[in-house]
């Protein structure tokens, strides 16, 4: 029957993966995705990327736009110290149901807030919504064409403090050019790019690591 590729992601999850253990939430989804059917999760390549850039950050307020799956908010929040938060935008009801199921799954759903809306409509909101300051981390993987004016919406809402880091997926393919011109042309910027490849593919993609300097 007209299933979903979200909801056999989350029928895959829950046949193969353990109960309360993220690790092999993450692995299942990335088995599934490398063999059996494609989905634009960061996947384990780049997955290593920023799990090395959470560890390094410790963030205790972390914001992820577009939630999808929920693959990255579990391999995110897997890493989070203890009361620390990931907030989580995703805009499709569906996707978003699928991923709370997927976080519950991975027995992390303590350590995830997933808002349902559109990130523009809701960075706005952040600071009286949640009591935020800013954010120490911020992952953007949404629509590509978003990047930039929601990094101009989170600087205009001074949710970025200096030091804050912002880590975008997919800079090569599908690609975000205006946003990477902004964050390696601004001087309010220390941007890097880590080289890795597609999600479960050989063709070359990367994920963008920028420091806002305030
Ligand atoms: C403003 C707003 N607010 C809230 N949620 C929002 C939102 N804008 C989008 N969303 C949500 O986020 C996800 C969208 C992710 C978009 N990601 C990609 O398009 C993507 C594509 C590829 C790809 C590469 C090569 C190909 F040939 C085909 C696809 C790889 C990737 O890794 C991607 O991330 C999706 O769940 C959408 O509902
Ligand atoms: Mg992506």
């Amino acid at each position: 029957y007209g299933s979903t590729r979200p909801e056999r992601i989350l029928a895959e999850v829950k046949r193969k993966a353990t109960r309360g253990d993220a690790r092999s939430v993450v692995d299942t989804i990335d088995q599934y995705c490398r063999h059996q059917e494609w989905a634009m999760n960061v996947g384990d390549e780049k997955g290593t990327i920023l799990d090395s850039i959470v560890c390094e950050v410790k963030p205790r307020a972390m914001l992820e736009l577009g939630t999808y799956c929920g693959y990255s908010a579990v391999r995110i929040a897997s890493l989070l110290p203890p009361n620390s938060r990931l907030i989580t935008m995703e805009f499709n009801p569906v996707f978003a149901a699928i991923a709370r199921q997927v976080i519950a799954w991975a027995g992390v759903e303590d350590k995830v807030v997933l808002i349902e809306g559109p990130s523009g409509d809701w960075i706005p909101k952040m600071k009286k919504e949640f009591g935020l300051t800013s954010f120490d981390l911020v992952f953007l993987d949404h629509w590509k064409d978003c990047y930039l004016p929601d990094t101009k919406l989170m600087e205009e809402c001074g949710l970025l403090r200096t030091g804050s880091i912002l880590v975008a997926d997919n800079v090569i393919c599908p690609g975000a050019p205006d946003y990477l011109e902004y964050v390696r042309g601004s001087p309010r910027y220390e941007s890097k790019y880590f080289r890795s490849h597609l999600e479960y593919t050989r063709v070359e993609d990367g994920i963008e690591k920028s420091v806002f300097l305030g």
